[in-house]
């Protein structure tokens, strides 16, 4: 447990690496022939299972040194089940890479993975050439290819995470593959994917986000990628600066595909003030007049959690919509959040598919963060609209899921514990 003492934040931090961005780097960078090298790499927990993965698939993976890391591809049949750790991103995207192979693989996952879907992998990957069981639905999940490519339709309206592996594996199936998709949310991870698609030299053509078609028997083309900054994990620092500040945060890119830029929007509706220093990659939050404001988070649903932390001390009733998107993330998160700021005083309801939070009756107290790291994070970032009290967090340590240095780089801006 850590107990972290209540103040206004104020100062700068370098945020971390994105998670999501370097493990579609890492996967690409094993479907090469030649070396990648991979900059501005991060070591937490869902990065350091997705290189583990890689390995176990064939990669050559160097060990980490001066923020970067080399990895030489080559897709081979792994000699032991892949264990994903508890990353969502990791098993989903894994699992259409493991089935280009004629051997059967297993992944699995632990902690919170355990419990979270990976029913939607099923029908596509047969719909494909390939065979696949699971556990009534969760891991571990066995595949075995080779992916042929063909047309597929695909329900993503649990998740966007296999849609981005299928793209990813498909572009090395023997054939072409159309992908029809419904229901997509988190469509701005899709254009993450095909981003680092692009950058490793992979063709693909697309109608919007319903159809995607992949030329198969394409080959990666290792590079040097450097990862950009986390807009998930700054939002959580940006929240911090709205509650007082100025908070900087640094190391970002304002021209980004990542969903939760969007947290500037949020942000700005609460009647705080943000600054946009593009050329240095750079974004400073401070405190204005802060009101309860509405935003649909249907597409970046990362952003519940600091948003939840900034709403609770606005003034009035705010409105997150697209609740239906965190049923199944590291924790049922609308639950989790409504139960746990509740014991900090903060009433949450949830009605249909919004949240409504009602700021201004926050107090200090004892959260458990459920082994979700955005809980984690959230509770500190709530921290900053308090002063000279006390804020609790039980399973801190999740925070490496994301961020292993967050309490550390919280500590910089002023919440000690
Ligand atoms: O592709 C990714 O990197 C992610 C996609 C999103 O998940 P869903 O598509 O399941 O909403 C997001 O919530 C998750 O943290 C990371
Ligand atoms: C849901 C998340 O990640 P994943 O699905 O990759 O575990 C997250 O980081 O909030």
């Amino acid at each position: 447990m850590i107990c972290l003492k209540t103040a206004k934040a104020k100062g700068r931090v370098m945020v971390e690496p994105s998670k999501s961005m370097m493990q579609r780097a890492v996967a690409a960078a094993l479907l090469c022939d030649g070396r990648s090298c991979l900059r501005n790499i991060s070591l937490c927990d869902d990065c350091v299972a997705g290189m583990d993965v890689a390995s176990s698939l064939g990669a050559e993976v160097s060990t980490p040194a001066n923020n970067s890391v080399l990895i030489t591809g080559g897709l081979k049949a792994p000699s032991r089940e892949l264990c994903c750790g508890e990353a969502g991103l990791c098993i989903r995207m894994y699992t259409p890479i493991a089935a280009l192979l004629d051997t059967e693989v297993t992944l699995t996952g632990s902690g919170g993975l355990t419990k979270r879907p990976m029913s939607m992998a099923e029908s596509p990957l047969r719909a494909l050439g390939a065979r696949v069981s699971t556990n009534n639905g969760l891991l571990p999940i066995t595949v075995k290819g080779p992916l042929k490519g063909g047309e597929v339709t695909l329900d993503a309206s649990m998740s966007s995470q296999l849609l981005s592996g299928l793209l990813i594996a498909c572009a090395r199936a023997r054939h072409d593959s159309v992908i029809n998709v419904s229901s997509l949310a988190s469509k701005p991870y899709i254009d993450m994917t095909l981003q680092v698609m692009d950058a490793f030299g992979i063709e693909y053509g697309r109608e919007g986000y319903t159809r995607f078609i992949v030329p198969g028997g394409q080959k990666y083309q290792s590079r040097d990628y450097t990862v950009e900054g986390d807009w998930s994990g700054a939002a959580f620092v940006l929240a911090a600066g709205a509650l007082g500040g100025p908070v900087t945060a640094a190391g970002l890119r304002t021209d980004t595909k990542q969903a939760d830029i969007a947290v500037l929007q949020a942000i700005e509706a609460a009647g705080a003030n943000i600054d946009i220093d593009a050329d240095a990659g750079e974004i400073t939050a401070s405190r204005g007049r802060l009101k309860g404001f509405s935003f649909d988070a249907t597409e970046c649903p990362d952003l519940f959690p600091p948003l939840t932390a900034l709403a609770a001390h606005c003034d009035g009733v705010s409105e997150i919509t697209g609740v239906s998107r965190l049923r199944h993330k590291e924790s049922d998160r609308a639950a989790v959040l409504q139960e746990q700021f509740g014991r900090l005083g903060v009433e949450i309801s949830l009605k249909n598919n919004t949240m409504y939070i009602i700021g201004g009756t926050g107090t200090g107290g004892r959260i458990n963060a459920c082994g979700d790291h955005r809980i984690a994070m959230a509770a500190a970032a709530y921290a900053c609209g308090l002063e000279g009290e006390m804020v609790e967090i039980e399973d801190p340590e999740c925070a490496a899921k994301s961020w292993p240095g967050f309490f550390e780089q919280f500590g910089k801006i002023g919440i000690r514990h």
